[in-house]
């Protein structure tokens, strides 16, 4: 599949990142494993809500509203569930798209992973030695 990168510019390609992300994320045992007791199958309901997450931080659409953190709260993570998660959407963003937004997306993926480990007391050391 070769497509011509270009950056992400409005609301489709934002919704072919989150189905490109996403799909990974369900065919990724460690990931899959957290989230599917919490989906039970919603996916279709998740996806529209990451769309609108993902396009209000990105486009400015002011569509999402609410506070991600607290979900997380009761979430069993571990420093190899936020390395696999940014992984995956640091590959889907690059074999997608190119550009300031794409950029711009993999910068606060990874800026509201930080913030969420540091609040689940998650040591963040692993993460800077990578990338
Ligand atoms: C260890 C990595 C992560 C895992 C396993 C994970 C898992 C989940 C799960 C299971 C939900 C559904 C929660 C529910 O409906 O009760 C969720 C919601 C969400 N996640 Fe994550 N997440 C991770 C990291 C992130 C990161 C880094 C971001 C932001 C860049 C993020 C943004 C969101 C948002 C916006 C929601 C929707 C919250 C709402 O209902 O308003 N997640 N996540």
């Amino acid at each position: 599949m070769e497509e011509k990168r270009k950056d992400i510019e409005n609301e489709t390609d934002v919704e072919l990142l989150v189905n490109r992300f996403y799909t990974k994320v369900r065919n990724d045992a460690l990931l899959d494993a957290v989230f599917a007791p919490v989906i039970k199958g919603n996916w279709d309901t998740h996806l529209k809500l990451m769309v609108d997450f993902w396009s209000t931080l990105l486009l400015y659409t002011r569509k999402y509203n609410a506070d991600p953190l607290s979900k997380h709260l009761p979430l069993e993570l571990s420093i190899a569930h936020f390395d696999r998660w940014i992984h995956l959407f640091n590959e889907t963003v690059d074999e997608s798209f190119v550009g300031e937004i794409a950029e711009n997306a993999k910068k606060r993926a990874l800026s509201i992973a930080r913030i969420m480990k540091a609040v689940k007391g998650i040591s963040d050391v692993e993460v800077d030695n990578q990338s």
